[in-house]
């Protein structure tokens, strides 16, 4: 077995979920198919609610900025004249969210949606997490030799944890000591890797971040992060030059603790 030894100034691991922690296929088969069946009758049973609003209030300001970009679906401000607005109001928020997820994207108001919806289907035990079969016993290995282990993924912190609370290893939320999405930058940021070391107290050389992407990685290792790229499978192909540059894992189990037994 390959074995890539963790730095000894490592004290944190930042771990990334889509393709790191969890295959793309549930994320792609089960959790986003999950929205694009149900936006439409999530928005029109939960219109009224505060935090429905709250999402479409954030999800209208995305599309402003989104306007130049081709394709972009508008959201129209509320005029409170009578169902048809509502209906429309309501279509075109449902067609942003598809837009954005034709696209595969990021913005925090999007993620901020699907974790309010994903919540139903968690909590009800309609859905479990899928999480690679080394995760659990390598991130419980990590804390037993004193490591902290983080999450940072584009998903909101409240999807994050549905996944880790409701997972085909039951609840595993207690293995993780924080967690940080996409309000504290984007991933493809520098300055998102050095916020997260300032919010968790520690150098960035002190963490090693975890992540199939490999702009993420870039990203990390500008701001002086440690990084291992995670090869799954069913996660997007690397170049020649990427396979040689980084370090890659195949498996959590491949990463040597100096520390442990
Ligand atoms: C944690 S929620 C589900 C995954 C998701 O929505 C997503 O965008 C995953 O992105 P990641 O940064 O974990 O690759
Ligand atoms: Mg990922």
């Amino acid at each position: 077995m390959v074995v890539l030894s963790v730095p000894a100034e490592v004290t944190v691991i930042l771990l990334d979920i889509e393709g790191t922690t969890t295959p793309i296929a549930f994320v792609k088969d089960i959790l986003f198919p999950y929205i694009e069946e149900n936006v439409k009758e999530y928005l029109q049973t939960h219109w009224e609610e505060e935090e429905c609003q709250q999402d479409v209030s954030l999800l209208r300001k995305q599309a402003e900025e989104d306007a130049h970009l081709d394709g972009a679906v508008p959201i129209p401000a509320a005029s409170g004249n009578g169902v048809d607005d509502l209906q429309q109001m309501i279509q075109a928020v449902v067609d942003n969210v598809c837009w954005q997820m034709s696209l595969d994207r990021k913005t925090t108001a999007l993620k901020q949606l699907q974790g309010h919806m994903w919540r139903a289907a968690f909590t009800a035990g309609r859905m479990k997490a899928e999480f690679f079969a080394d995760v659990v016993p390598a991130v419980r290995k990590w804390r037993e030799a004193g490591m902290k282990v983080y999450i940072y993924s584009s998903g909101s912190v409240e999807a994050q944890k549905l996944l880790f609370g409701h997972s085909t290893e039951g609840d595993i939320l207690e293995l993780v000591d924080g967690h940080f999405d996409t309000k504290i930058g984007r991933k493809v940021e520098s300055e998102s890797y050095r916020k997260i070391a300032d919010s968790i107290g520690c150098s960035t050389n002190n963490i090693l971040f975890l992540t199939d992407v490999t702009r993420e990685a870039s990203a990390a290792e500008e701001a002086d992060v440690h990084v291992a790229v995670v090869v799954r499978p069913g996660n997007a192909g690397l170049t020649d030059d990427e396979k040689t540059y980084y370090s890659l894992i195949t498996s959590f189990s491949e990463l040597y603790l100096p520390s442990s037994p």
